[in-house]
C-alpha cells in the first residue's frame, strides 16, 4: 500500500453549539433575579471593581430592577417560553441535518439554561470530536462574544478528553449578512401600508468607558449600518438602546432619536435591530412598545418595528451558509 491510499477514515461527529445571551427562565421576580444575578456578575459585562459592584447589586439593584423587568418580560412571553430563547432553539432545530448526517446542531445559553456546560457535555456524549462554538453576535463585544466564549472554554477545562474546537468570529462585514439583512428589510418594508421617511437602526448600547479602552464594537455597528446602507442605496439612522446605570453610554441613544423625529419633520418610521440575531425582550417590549409609545406621543403617525433575521427563510438560509463556512475542511459535505 502507498503512502497516500489510507484506508478511508470513519467520519468524525461534528457539533455546532449555537450561544445567545439567556434569559429567565419564568417572567417572574425570583426568575428575573436569579437571570441578573448571574448575568449582571461577569466581569465583562459590568467592568466597575468588583467589590464595590457586589454591593451595589445586592444592596440596591437586585431589590428594584427584577420587577421592572419581570413586567417587561410578561408582556413578550410566548407559550414556548422567552422569545430569545424559543427563537433560538428554531434556529438550531432548523439547521438540523443541513450539514450532513454527522453534523449535531444543539444551543445554549450563556447565562441560565440551557446551559453552555449542559449541551457541550451532551454533544460530547453524542461522539463529537470536533465542536463549533458559535456565539451569535454579529458585531463583537467583550460582553457577549467574549464572555459566551469564555464560558464555553471553562467548560472545556473540566473535561478531561476535549474535543477540538473552532469559535464563530463575528460577522458584522459579511456580504451574506448584509445581504440577508437587506432581503429581509426589503420583505419588512413591502408589508407595510406606509411608506417610512426614515429607517432607524438600533443596537444594543455599552458604557462609552468600554469603546475608551479598546472594544470594535461601536465601529462593528457603524460598518454594519454603513454597508446596509449602501446596499440599500438610501441612509439609516444609527442609535444605541438600552442603556443601564448612571455611566454615559454610548449615543444617540435610540429612545431620544424616536422622540425627537416628529420635530424634524419624521412622522413616518422603521426601526429594525440587526445587532440582534433573534428577538428578545430588547427588541420586542423596548422598541416594538414602548419605541412605539414614545415616537408616537411626541407626534409621530406611523411606526413599524421589522423584527429580526430570527428563523426566517432568509435568516435560516443565511445562518446554513455562515456556519457551512466555518465547518469547511470538518464535514465535507458542508
Ligand atoms: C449592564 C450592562 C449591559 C451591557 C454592557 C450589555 C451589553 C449587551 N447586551 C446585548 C444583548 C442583550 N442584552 C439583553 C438584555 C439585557 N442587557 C442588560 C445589560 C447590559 N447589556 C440587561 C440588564 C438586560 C436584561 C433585561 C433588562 O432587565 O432590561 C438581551 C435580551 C435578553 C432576553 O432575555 O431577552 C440581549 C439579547 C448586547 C448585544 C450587548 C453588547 C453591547
Ligand atoms: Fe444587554
Ligand atoms: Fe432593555
Amino acid at each position: 500500500m502507498r503512502p497516500t491510499d489510507h484506508p478511508p477514515i470513519a467520519p468524525r461527529r461534528v457539533g455546532v453549539l449555537l450561544i445567545n445571551l439567556g434569559t429567565p427562565d419564568a417572567p417572574t421576580v425570583p426568575a428575573v433575579r436569579r437571570y441578573l444575578a448571574e448575568f449582571l456578575s461577569d466581569r465583562r459585562v459590568v467592568e466597575i471593581p468588583p467589590l464595590i459592584w457586589q454591593i451595589i447589586l445586592r444592596g440596591f439593584i437586585l431589590n428594584t430592577r427584577p420587577q421592572k423587568s419581570a413586567e417587561a418580560y410578561q408582556l413578550v412571553w410566548t407559550p414556548d417560553g422567552s422569545p430569545l430563547a424559543a427563537l433560538t432553539k428554531r434556529q438550531a432545530d432548523g439547521l438540523a441535518g443541513a450539514f450532513g448526517p454527522d453534523v449535531i446542531v444543539d444551543w445554549a445559553m450563556r447565562y441560565g439554561n440551557p446551559s453552555i456546560e449542559d449541551r457541550l457535555r451532551a454533544l460530547k456524549d453524542q461522539g463529537c470530536e470536533r465542536i463549533l462554538f458559535a456565539p451569535l453576535y454579529p458585531q463583537y463585544c467583550g460582553a457577549t462574544t467574549a464572555t459566551a466564549n469564555d464560558k464555553a472554554f471553562a467548560a472545556l477545562a473540566r473535561l478531561r478528553w476535549q474535543p477540538a474546537i473552532r469559535t464563530l468570529p463575528p460577522y458584522y462585514d459579511d456580504p451574506l449578512y448584509i445581504a440577508a439583512l437587506k432581503q429581509s428589510l426589503l420583505d419588512g418594508l413591502a408589508q407595510l401600508d406606509f411608506e417610512p421617511e426614515a429607517i432607524v437602526t438600533s443596537f444594543h448600547g455599552m458604557p462609552l468607558r468600554t469603546l475608551e479602552l479598546g472594544d470594535p464594537y461601536h465601529c462593528h455597528c457603524q460598518k454594519t449600518a454603513r454597508l446596509l446602507s449602501e446596499a440599500l442605496g438610501r441612509p439609516v439612522r444609527v442609535s444605541f438602546q438600552s442603556r443601564f446605570g448612571r455611566a454615559k453610554w454610548l449615543e444617540p441613544a435610540t429612545d431620544e432619536v424616536l422622540e425627537a423625529l416628529p420635530e424634524q419633520g419624521v412622522r413616518r418610521v422603521a426601526v429594525i435591530a440587526p445587532g440582534f440575531s433573534v428577538d428578545c425582550i430588547e427588541t420586542l417590549e423596548e422598541l416594538a412598545i414602548r419605541g412605539r409609545e414614545g415616537f408616537e406621543e411626541a407626534g409621530g403617525t406611523h411606526f413599524a418595528y421589522l423584527p429580526c433575521l430570527n428563523d426566517s427563510p432568509v435568516g435560516m438560509d443565511f445562518l446554513r451558509a455562515l456556519l457551512a463556512r466555518e465547518l469547511e475542511g470538518w464535514v465535507s459535505a458542508a
